[in-house]
């Protein structure tokens, strides 16, 4: 039986997660369920899966009513509250696997402490490879931890790379080019000029994916395609001339990896991240997901673009953060994390996300050889930039 912490079990990653869980109890049981502040989803879902532990993160939450309706479900099930919670459930010796499934950058630490502890690491947060991929991939290495992509992109490139890839690297495995595809979002078709105009609803509702707001607002702006290349380039040990962003608007295709032999190996599914997730959990094996097979004289189209630089400035200012090296990636993660909670709040317009990651990528000094400790004090002061250009285009 494999002990699962989902972390982050409340958002669209974690209930897909819990999902295939509950389609295999003699093979995944729950040891453990975080969540923020949905108190009631939590509860609910403590119910059903019957975990050893629940995190809550928000430390401003008053959780006595919370502990006393667990204790009534189950006396024996711990409550811990406070991010600190999430990094004694990643490490802690009764997990096998950790689902990270938190959004953004809080999801940094307990990423890095599953990987520290030798875990099978579930990694839907990409935000933690974008921050600090250096190190992450290096505490993988040391612990000899077992990092399985879930981002449905990453999923696909490491489905179709051959099984002894990283024993030598993207030469030695005949591969020419890593291609990594993107819908381009729900304005893909828009006037550009049109773009200042787009409310949070609007971007939130992704052509083809159902996801949390921050990651839709992030695949409207292609910003998660940026943070997605960042992300490869840490996993798989390439450069970004390593990889080519294609847009493919159906998101049949979820990647795909071309050899110097000419044959491309795509894999294929239906946008539904239950896919990805169950091959993570059950690799190398396959498990049921619940997802329906494609019906190819249904779809009948697959079409291909290349994205517009115009359209997209989030997407050139990833790479350009990569390439860059150093903290810059991590300030740019952070700025764009605030800039689009503003956005989400109404208190800056679409296309100002954009002008707040630039401005915070080449206002913050570069800075090279950070610790952990070191990025996370250029992400405070990305933050803190950032919310002060929002206040200035606010007034
Ligand atoms: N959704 C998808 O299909 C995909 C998502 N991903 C990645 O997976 C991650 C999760 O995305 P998604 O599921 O869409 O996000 P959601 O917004 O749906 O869920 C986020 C989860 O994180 C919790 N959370 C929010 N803020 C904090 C915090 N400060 N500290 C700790 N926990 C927090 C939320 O708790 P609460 O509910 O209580 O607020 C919730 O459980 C992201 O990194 C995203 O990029 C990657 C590929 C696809
Ligand atoms: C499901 C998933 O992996 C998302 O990251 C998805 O890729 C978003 O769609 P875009 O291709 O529009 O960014
Ligand atoms: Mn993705």
């Amino acid at each position: 039986m494999q002990q699962v912490a989902v972390l982050g079990a409340t958002g669209s990653i974690g209930l897909n997660t819990l999902d295939v869980i509950a389609r295999h109890p003699e093979t995944y049981q729950v040891f453990a369920l975080s969540a923020h502040s949905n108190l009631t989803l939590l509860a609910k879902l403590a119910e059903q899966f019957r975990p050893r532990q629940l995190v809550v993160t928000d430390t401003s939450l008053d959780i006595r009513d919370f502990s006393q309706q667990i204790a009534s479900i189950d006396t024996s099930i711990g409550i811990f509250q406070g991010p600190e919670a999430l990094v004694d459930v990643a490490s802690a010796s009764d997990v096998d696997t950790v689902m990270a499934a938190i959004v953004g950058a809080a999801g940094l630490a307990s990423s890095l402490a599953a990987a520290e502890s030798g875990k099978k690491l579930l990694l839907a947060n990409k935000e933690s490879l974008v921050v600090a991929g250096e190190l992450l991939m290096q505490a993988v290495r040391h612990s000899g931890a077992t990092l399985l992509p879930i981002d449905s992109e990453h999923n696909a490139i490491f489905q179709c790379l051959p099984v002894d890839y990283s024993a030598g690297g993207i030469e030695q495995a005949g591969i020419a080019k890593i291609l990594l595809t993107g819908s381009g979002g729900p304005f893909r078709e828009w006037p550009i000029e049109e773009l200042v105009k787009v409310t949070p609803e609007q971007a939130c509702a992704h052509p083809n994916w159902d996801m949390g707001k921050k990651i839709s607002v992030d695949s409207a702006t292609m910003m998660n395609k940026g943070l997605e290349v960042i992300e490869a380039c840490h996993l798989f040990g390439i450069t970004t001339s390593q990889l080519e962003v294609v847009l493919h608007p159906q998101s049949i295709i979820h990647s795909m990896v071309s050899y110097v032999d000419g044959s491309v190996i795509a894999q294929l599914g239906q946008p539904d991240m239950r896919t990805p997730i169950a091959y993570g959990l059950s690799w190398p094996k396959r498990i049921d997901a619940g997802v329906e097979p494609l019906d190819f004289r249904q779809i009948a189209q697959l079409t291909f673009d290349t994205p517009d630089e115009q359209r997209y400035p989030c997407l050139k200012l990833a790479i350009e953060a990569f390439e860059a090296g150093g903290s810059a990636a991590a300030v740019l993660n952070a700025a764009n994390e605030e800039a689009v909670s503003a956005f989400l709040a109404n208190q800056i317009g679409f296309t100002q996300i954009a002008e707040v990651n630039e401005m915070a990528l080449n206002s913050l000094e570069n800075q090279f050889g950070l610790d952990i400790d070191g990025l996370i004090q250029q992400d405070l002061r990305a933050r803190e930039f950032a919310r002060s250009r929002i206040e200035r285009i606010k007034q």
